[in-house]
């Protein structure tokens, strides 16, 4: 291949074609503001007016945001062809303003862009340079320039790699605590990933540091860009593991000028329960087990009972007698009817009803002479009008017959340990002990797909329907104020300059004004509206970290994609978590058999190769079979253990950071500890160092981060710092996992402490 050179020449030109293109930004982004104001003044009209006026309103406001967020790296590379002219590649498109619209700029998602990413010099594609462009703000720093001549190929094995010095200054660039786009040196095997299409069960399997999450994003940005008015409408999911990876990388997709993604946690994907509890994971996997599913399914008939004799209650100031035969006989038929428990139960009630209308019908209507009843069809109607409005009826049905929500037969469920008896005969009672737990704990992520199942299993719950109506008022208010900031953030400089006061949108309207006007539209973007509404459908469906993601999880997520349109993101060598799975083939047999496209990434990003060497004596024992990937470069600094005496542990901890703090710069030091000593290597680590974050939601922006591997999952740091690994090993039956998990965190130095001898899977790892 084609070596990257660095070139001086060009600089002049190719910052005067940058100042162009970003002349036309600045042009393209006061019209939108222009347009915005103008339709912000607008009111009154017809329905259909408003609702045409919102649409347009929508459109200006998100290109505007999307405008802001490509202010940097707006253009970052150039393609030459033999027989073309040559095409400028940034994270927008751009045209011209004259009747042709020429291109100024192409999306790096359009297929004319595809070559910056794919053409080699054995394949160029018609390619004859390719340009990667290096800027601060809108100055050009430098050039890097790749001419694609086979014979200028040196056979040095990364003839894989395309824009090698701008990629290996991205990969050495020390880490900031927040996951960066990587639009500029996406390679090959991974844009194969990113532009895949859209229908069907997409599973990119790769090692640690393959780039699996931010391919996971990138395609995300795609699919939105390429499918643009149907995912637009139907939203796009991106499922990760904890909210701290989703702060990591909350900045990736808005820097790719796409904002219309929802981010979530399984904790977050039942409406109004927000699952930040946490419990041992053995409890945890055993909820994700199909085995809870004839515990719910018990815990909800549970629910319909009847009287052990009969129950008495006052109508019209006379005794009525509901006998328990009645009311076994009217909840066989309501169970018979297959409908949910709250929808069933309009059977149960009227079964009940029918018999108590009999009952009076033969008080008040029996013919003394022996003949037919004397009520006819409409008095016994209005008969059963009177008895279902009887308050005493009412509560008698509902003693029997409960309206429920999932949150109230989980938490009883599992706080009651007759209830849990009850529904759970089929679990053993170690399995049962395991589940109970007392009352007014938090709720926990592995009890999501629990409360999804329940909801499944009792129907449309209409109290969530009413507060989900109350708080749409509220999130309108709270989207106007967003407008109104976007409105605030998009005046140009050169309008805060003018003397001239300038009529701004906020000027007239204040947020809660905004909302009224839009009163009558749902305003709320399609993530806001499929995060409140737990029978959303997605358009797709993206899982980072899948290997975590128990069966009842799964699911879940399947019934939010009827489509089945989905990429999964993950490695089967990391998987942490109990319920997790090792083979991709038990997740995807129960939903679409066979039918599912298996990627795999091979190259290693992130993780130099003599931590990488490190972590594949530790994959070994994982599995002999499992290969670790190849990483991309070296970082010529070795891994080091250093023994430490029992009980000098913590204090050994400090002295190794301040060591590496001063090695690692401004970057970014991670110290992955076994759950047992997180509080105490926290403790000290903060009284004797600034800026240490440490607890459930550290801060990743901190200079030193202490975690536990389960934390640490999908992040990364400049050093690693691994304590005690043999208790890591020994906290959980997938301890080799997690110590593979942790030193893969390391993108350049990685250090190891122990009291106790080094584990044998470490042996290779040289003494401090
Ligand atoms: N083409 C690329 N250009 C620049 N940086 C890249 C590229 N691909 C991956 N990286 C970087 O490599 C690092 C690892 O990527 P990422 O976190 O997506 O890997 P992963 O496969 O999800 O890892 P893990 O399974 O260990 O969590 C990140 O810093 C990412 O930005």
């Amino acid at each position: 291949m084609s070596r990257s050179v660095a070139v001086t020449d060009d600089m002049g030109a190719e910052q005067t074609y940058l100042d162009g293109l970003y002349e036309r930004l600045d042009q393209l982004r006061a019209q939108a503001d222009g347009r915005l104001r103008e339709i912000l003044l607008e009111s009154g009209g017809t329905p259909q007016g408003r609702s045409q006026r919102d649409a347009v309103r929508s459109h200006y406001t998100e290109q505007l945001a999307q405008m802001n967020a490509v202010e940097n790296a707006l253009c970052f590379g150039r393609l030459d062809f033999a027989a073309q002219s040559p095409r400028y590649i940034g994270r927008i498109g751009l045209f011209a303003e004259d009747r042709d619209r020429d291109p100024l700029l192409i999306d790096w998602r359009a297929p004319a862009a595809r070559p910056f990413y794919l053409a080699t010099a054995v394949s160029p594609d018609g390619v004859t340079r390719r340009r990667h462009l290096r800027t601060r703000g809108r100055e050009l720093l430098g050039i890097d320039d790749e001419v694609l001549d086979l014979a200028a190929a040196n056979g040095d094995g990364r003839e894989d790699l395309t824009g090698e010095a701008a990629l290996l200054s991205a990969l050495t660039a020390n880490r900031t605590g927040r996951m960066r786009d990587i639009v500029e040196t996406i390679q090959a095997e991974q844009d194969e990933v990113i532009r895949s299409v859209l229908p069907g069960v997409l599973v990119v399997q790769g090692g640690p540091g393959t780039g699996k999450t931010a391919v996971a994003l990138h395609r995300a940005a795609y699919l939105l860009y390429t499918y643009r008015q149907q995912l637009t409408r139907q939203g796009v999911l991106i499922l990760g593991p904890n909210p701290t990876f989703l702060r990591y990388i909350s900045q990736v997709l808005p820097s790719l000028a796409e904002t219309g993604v929802l981010l979530a946690t399984l904790g977050d994907m039942f409406p109004g329960v927000r699952a930040r509890g946490a419990e041992p994971s053995p409890s945890a996997a055993l909820k994700g087990e199909p085995a809870m599913l004839p515990v719910l399914a018990a815990a909800v008939a549970d629910w319909q009972t009847v009287p052990h004799d009969h129950v008495e209650v006052d109508h019209d100031g006379y005794p009525l007698r509901i006998d328990r035969a009645v009311c076994e006989d009217a909840r066989a038929a309501a169970r018979r009817s297959g409908r949910p428990h709250n929808i069933a139960r309009a059977h149960f009630v009227t079964e009940v009803v029918h018999a108590l209308s009999v009952q009076i019908a033969e008080r008040i209507g029996a013919d003394p002479l022996g003949g037919e009843n004397l009520l006819s069809e409409a008095d016994l109607a209005e008969t059963r009008r009177e008895l279902r409005e009887d308050a005493d009826v009412q509560a008698a049905l509902f003693e029997m017959w409960p309206l429920l929500t999932p949150r109230r037969v989980l938490r009883e469920l599992l706080t009651d340990p007759d209830r849990l008896a009850s529904a759970g005969a089929s679990l053993t009672a170690a399995q049962r002990e395991m589940l109970l737990r007392p009352a007014g704990s938090p709720w926990t992520p592995a009890d999501v797909p629990l409360l999804d199942e329940l909801a499944e299993l009792l129907g449309e719950d209409d109290t969530l329907r009413r507060r989900s109506a109350q708080r749409q008022r509220q999130q309108a208010v709270e989207y106007a104020e967003g407008v109104l900031e976007i409105v605030e953030g998009s005046r140009s400089l050169d309008f805060e300059d003018e003397e001239e006061e300038i009529l701004s949108a906020v000027d007239v309207v204040d947020a809660s004004a905004f909302a009224e006007r839009y009163a009558d539209v749902d305003t709320r973007s399609t993530a806001e509206r499929a995060a409140a509404d737990r029978t959303w459908t997605f358009g797709h469906v993206i899982v980072d970290e899948a290997q975590e993601l128990s069966p009842l999880a799964w699911r879940m997520l399947m019934r939010r994609v009827p489509s089945r349109s989905m990429t999964v993101v993950g490695d089967v060598a990391q998987t942490s978590d109990l319920a997790g799975t090792t083979t991709w083939d038990q997740v995807f047999e129960p939903y679409v058999a066979q039918r599912w496209r298996l990627t795999e990434l091979t190259v290693n990003y992130r993780t130099p190769a003599e931590v990488m060497a490190v972590a594949a004596d530790v994959l070994a024992a994982i599995d002999p079979g499992l290969q670790p990937p190849r990483s991309v470069r070296s970082a010529g600094e070795m891994p080091w253990a250093e023994p430490v005496a029992p009980g000098a542990l913590a204090g050994a901890v400090v002295s190794a950071v301040r060591r590496e703090a001063g090695a690692v710069g401004d970057g970014r030091l991670g110290v992955l500890v076994p759950e047992a000593l997180e509080d105490e290597i926290g403790e000290s680590l903060t009284a004797a160092i600034p800026q240490v974050a440490v607890g459930e939601q550290p801060d990743l922006r901190h200079r030193v981060v202490v975690m536990t591997v389960r934390q640490a999952k999908g992040l990364e740091f400049d050093t690693v710092i691994v304590a005690e690994p043999d208790r890591i090993i020994g906290e959980s039956p997938r301890g080799l996992s997690d110590l593979y998990v942790a030193i893969t965190r390391a993108t350049r130095r990685l250090g190891i402490l122990h009291s106790a001898d080094l584990p044998k899977q470490l042996s290779a790892v040289l003494p401090a």
